[in-house]
């Protein structure tokens, strides 16, 4: 008899009591019913658990992300006062270019006092945001006007947001297969593609800017807002996840694999089934190479963030509650969810 093998995840990170596994997507995509469902399975396991997964065999070519990042370091090259031109619009359309030190992320309760944070130790990063093209109101704030790299970056980048938006789509159909949900469960929630790309940069910094200010970070402490992030990061390191422990585990940069974590939304979709867990990047882990003596190298990284449809009403999905345990959370509107969310950070 054939046996079709269960093990499509094998764990790659587990410490302090956090497992992030390794999953081979290729049979979702391609595999028989069952490998699919194996897949799925594997998947939703670990957004209950950790929150965090690598994926490999997504079907996003090398090659595209390499262009991806090669296209981010040159927009980030350009002159600050070309990148000052295409500033961040606001919380509302949140699309646009954020300069160092104007964001500083923060976990959830600790959003009061984030002023006080900003001021002496910002998050040293820069990104632009990407929205969905086209979205009344919402003017991506391409450099296409600047110059013909300015326009092959819009094409690359607009090309970029509809992989990523139809990679959101497939995880998303896993997710609802995993949960005892009809495969397209998610597809109507989902699929206007009201998602962020955000490309980043975090600058070199001295090796002990670290040192001298408490609590300085290359991105602070958070979790993410919407239903997953799709992370593509460089061989630098120093991406970390918080553990139930209170112990930061690194995410060890693995090539060709996606970082995929759960956000806040699905969590409280889920009603809280999914764990959001909260991550940062902090400098890479030693030891950098003799040729950076004194200051660390700059990172790249591009997150994806997926929403649910911005007009929708996210509240508990089917077989998450219970008449003994009921639905902790009210319905919200993705809109309103999201804009709070952002109001606070920036
Ligand atoms: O740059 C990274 O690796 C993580 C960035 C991140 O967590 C975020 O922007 O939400
Ligand atoms: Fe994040």
């Amino acid at each position: 008899m054939a046996t079709i093998s269960n093990q499509p995840a094998s764990t790659v990170v587990d410490m302090d009591d956090i497992q992030i596994p390794i999953i081979d997507f290729a049979p979702f995509l391609s595999g028989t019913p069952a490998e699919k469902h194996s897949v799925a399975l594997s998947v939703t396991d670990a957004f209950r658990n950790s929150g965090f997964l690598y994926l490999k065999d997504h079907g996003i070519p090398p090659s595209v992300v390499s262009e991806i990042f090669a296209s981010s370091a040159r927009f980030f090259a350009r002159p600050q006062n070309q990148k000052d031109s295409l500033r961040w619009t606001g919380p509302e359309s949140n699309r646009g270019y954020i300069a160092t030190g104007q964001e500083k992320l923060a976990p959830l309760e600790d959003t009061a006092g984030i002023g006080d944070l900003r001021a002496v130790s910002p998050d040293l990063k820069e990104s632009i945001e990407i929205g969905r093209e086209g979205a009344p109101g919402m003017p991506n704030q391409w450099p296409a006007h600047i110059d013909e790299e300015g326009q092959s970056f819009k094409q690359t980048m607009l090309s970029f947001f509809e992989t990523c938006k139809t990679l959101h789509m497939q995880i998303m159909q896993a997710i609802a297969l995993g949960m005892n949900l009809p495969e397209h469960f998610f597809d109507e929630f989902i699929d206007a593609g009201d998602n962020i790309l955000r490309l980043l940069h975090y600058p070199p910094v001295p090796k002990d800017i670290f040192q001298r200010q408490p609590g300085q970070v290359r991105a602070g402490e958070h979790s993410d807002y919407g239903s997953i992030t799709l992370l593509f990061q460089d061989a630098r390191g120093g991406l970390q996840v918080r553990s139930p422990k209170g112990t930061f585990i690194d995410v060890t940069p693995i090539p060709d694999t996606i970082v995929v974590n759960a956000g806040d939304l699905l969590a409280r979709w889920a009603n809280d089934a999914i764990t959001s867990t909260r991550h940062r990047v902090v400098e890479p882990p030693a030891p950098v190479s003799a040729a950076d003596e004194g200051e660390y190298p700059a990172r790249y990284s591009v997150a994806y963030f997926c929403n649910p449809n911005m007009d929708q009403v996210i509240e508990a999905l089917p077989g998450t509650y219970d008449e003994q345990g009921g639905r902790k959370y009210a319905g919200i509107k993705t809109s309103d969810y999201m804009v709070q969310r952002l109001g606070a950070t920036i």
